[in-house]
């Protein structure tokens, strides 16, 4: 059984607050858009799939016991709460997306005559609904098809070791994980002998979370600090990098936690190819290339504090980017629910 980070069934919404674990796990009610708002802005819930979902949910939830009988009012609370939500984190595009189909969706909804009220709710709360299913099912895809990509490249039936930044699993989705779905497809065959997760600073996601997905699942695994990842490759065979993303531009360039940028450069100097795990949902055709992607700075306590507790000197400094954008020549392939695409190639894959 793996982590539930999302608990839903029709109007009740409860998330794992993912800034307790490991060491605490309660679940904390979502009543509606401005507690969805909340919780992914404070990151109690995180990871770009993760955040698209609770925050239609949150909007799923206000509106299952609106009795509201004009479409037209319900149209335009929709893009307004939607909007909203969009703007509690603005690196990961996937909420963006999911945000614009909603809204066209209402449009068509409120468009078409023969629809009552209440069955465009019905329709449009379905349809929230249907994210979660698709998103461990997409998961299931991204795992197999980059298994399979990491395992082409390697000799025999040798055992492989991977390398895996922040965290992509479980927690960070519905269900099963981009990069750590990978890593979870790769443990299934047998063939996987040992991940190492960085810790993630400053906010520890590496340490906090992938860490304890890796010991609930019983996959042979190790936490190093973020900076012995060129210490790692120069004295372990690392026979692949996997990570997730926030935002993909049409280019290839990638958008993920920060940390993410200087692996890639490490994994290239000792020739260990770099897997971007995630679904079409992280891909943002609109953007040419990373350098437009907005990258979200953070509160300076996430690095001077660990919890109530003070690391840093009092009176210096903090630069806080929470992102960094890796560029499409570092990357090997784009692991999708679609298949593994070489970078360059992404744009024929999000029109097909
Ligand atoms: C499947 S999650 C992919 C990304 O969202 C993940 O790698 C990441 O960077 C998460 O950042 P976070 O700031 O914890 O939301």
């Amino acid at each position: 059984m793996s982590l539930e980070s999302i608990k839903y069934t029709r109007g009740s919404l409860e998330i794992l607050d993912q800034l307790l674990l490991p060491l605490q796990t309660r679940y904390i009610k979502v009543r509606g858009v401005e507690d969805g708002w909340k919780v992914i802005n404070k990151m109690q819930v995180r990871g770009a799939p993760a955040i698209a979902i609770v925050g239609c949910l949150s909007l799923a939830v206000e509106l299952s016991p609106d009795n509201e009988s004009s479409k037209k009012n319900m149209r335009q609370e929709i893009e307004g709460k939607l909007n909203y939500l969009v703007s509690a984190r603005p690196t990961a595009v996937n909420i963006k997306l999911a945000a614009d189909e909603l809204i066209n969706l209402a449009n068509t909804l409120c468009a078409e005559d023969s629809i009552s009220a209440e069955i465009f709710k019905e329709r449009f709360i379905g349809s929230i609904e249907d994210m979660l299913t698709k998103d461990i099912h997409d998961n299931k895809a991204i795992g197999s098809f980059g298994c399979e990509a990491i395992l082409k490249n390697i000799d025999g039936d040798s055992p492989v070791r991977v390398l895996t930044h922040c965290n992509t699993g479980s927690l960070a989705t519905a269900g099963y994980g981009t990069a750590l779905g990978v890593i979870r497809s790769l443990h299934a065959t047998k063939r996987l002998e040992h991940v190492f997760c960085t810790e993630t600073r400053p906010y520890n996601q590496g340490a906090r979370l992938t860490a304890y997905e890796l010991v609930h699942e019983k996959i042979p695994s190790t936490l190093i600090v973020d900076s012995m990842v060129s210490a790692l490759m120069h004295t372990r065979k690392i026979h692949a990098v996997i990570v997730g993303a926030d935002r993909v531009a049409a280019n290839g360039d990638t958008a993920n936690k920060i940390g993410t940028y200087q692996i890639a450069i490490v994994a290239k100097y000792h020739d260990v190819p770099f897997y971007v795990a995630a679904p079409l949902t992280s891909i943002d055709m609109s953007l040419p290339y990373g350098e437009k992607i907005k990258i979200e700075e953070r509160p300076d306590r996430e690095m001077t504090h660990i919890g109530e507790h003070r690391i840093a000197a009092p009176g210096i400094n903090c630069w806080n980017p929470s992102f960094d954008v890796t560029p499409a020549s570092l990357i090997a392939g784009i692991i999708t629910e679609k298949g593994v695409f070489a970078p360059d190639n992404l744009k024929s894959v999000k029109t097909t």
